[in-house]
């Protein structure tokens, strides 16, 4: 099989690589898209993100949707046709996180394109059927693989408790701020407002339904959301920016009693917060990683029309044509790139 693989920082080589064969609990799904993700990009650029170190080739790829085409002898729920997303993080079931419910902070999850793991730019991958989760004729599989990204968004919008009628301030407006904003109108926000420091993004984030976009290199933030907001704040802040003015801003845009939801990666782990102004306000911090059990959630939102992620795809391109397509993923106003495949 055609499998893409990272062989140097901004080296891919196509390989032909044998097909898996599924085993006994596993479908062999061939993919048929795949995202590219801003981790994939780092990993292409860089060659790591933080301790996770690419030693060995490696496939990328953790935003994948394909077809089943053989399942493992015990596997009773899917078969062979079947269209599905996959999950990318696959836990050891056995941990104390895992027991507890909290199997995405499994210590010795197997996550797709994160070192030493393969991902998904390959034409079949073998996967544990109870993380294959199946796609109704509505869905296609390119919003299948972006269910990856939303799942992202959809936790955030969990940890923060996003309620009807919520004001929510996000920060940094790229596929995961865009998927934030779906995940938080679904949640019932009805005021969403968005910053970035890249026009064509604010415009963007405007046209998918924003109610105000700040751009922070033009305009003060404080005095945006207080006017917005008359002066009280926004209920929930998500930051999804990694930046670390912006992760430093959250806690002075939220409201008293607010929560404010970390999900961007700073570059450096250590970003002063004022805590004195977090107990005098009383504002929850919360971290967001990944995310749980919330593919169900995601294939019913895009199967009842609630969410959008295919309108933020800018491009589609053939695995042959990976080298390309990660060179125009790094241009400042892509979102969303993806790697087709009709094997
Ligand atoms: N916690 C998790 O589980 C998780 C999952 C996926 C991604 N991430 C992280 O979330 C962040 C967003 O991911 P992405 O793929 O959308 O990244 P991205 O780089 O595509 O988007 C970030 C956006 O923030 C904007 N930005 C930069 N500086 C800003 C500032 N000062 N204020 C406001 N906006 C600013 C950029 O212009 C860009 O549009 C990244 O740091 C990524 O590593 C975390
Ligand atoms: C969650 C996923 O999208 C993220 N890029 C990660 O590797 O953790």
């Amino acid at each position: 099989m055609r499998t893409a693989v990272l062989v140097e920082p901004t080296e891919f080589e196509l390989e032909d690589r044998p097909r898996p064969s599924p085993g006994p609990d596993e479908v062999l799904v061939a993919v048929r898209d795949v995202g590219i993700c801003g981790s994939d990009v780092h990993y292409y650029e860089h060659g790591r993100i933080g301790d996770y170190v690419v030693e060995d080739p490696l496939v990328l790829g953790h935003e994948s949707a394909g077809e089943v085409v053989e399942v493992g002898e015990n596997v009773t729920d899917h078969e062979p046709g079947d269209r599905v997303a996959l999950e990318p993080g696959v836990p050891c079931r056995r941990c104390a996180h895992c027991k507890r419910g909290d199997y995405h902070l499994c210590e010795s999850v197997r996550f797709m394109a994160t070192p030493p793991h393969d991902g998904a730019f390959t034409e079949y991958v073998s996967w544990p059927a109870d993380f294959a989760y199946t796609l109704p004729e509505s869905v296609s599989t390119a919003e299948g693989a972006l269910c990856e990204p939303l799942s992202v968004g959809i936790h955030a919008c969990r940890r923060g408790s996003v309620g009807t009628g919520d004001t929510v301030l996000i920060t940094g407006a790229g596929p995961i701020g865009l998927m934030v904003l779906e995940a938080a109108r679904a949640a019932g926000a009805t005021d969403i407002i968005l910053t970035d420091v890249v026009k064509e993004k604010l415009e963007f984030a405007e046209k998918r339904g924003a109610d105000l976009t700040v751009d922070v290199t033009e305009t003060d933030l404080d005095t945006a959301v207080a006017e917005y907001t008359d002066g009280v704040g926004a209920d929930v802040v998500v930051e999804a920016s990694g930046a670390e003015p912006s992760i430093k801003s959250t806690i002075d845009v939220v409201r008293r009693g607010g929560t404010v939801v970390l999900v961007g990666l700073a570059s450096e782990a250590e970003v002063p917060f004022d805590v004195l102004e977090l107990i005098d306000n009383e504002v929850d911090v919360h971290g967001s990683f990944r995310y749980k059990n919330t593919y169900d959630a995601a294939v019913d939102l895009l199967a009842d029309g609630e969410v959008d992620v295919e309108g933020i795809i800018d491009f589609e391109s053939e695995l042959e044509d990976i080298d390309d397509a990660f060179r125009r993923s790094m241009e400042p106003t892509v979102v969303k790139g993806m790697i087709s495949l009709d094997s």
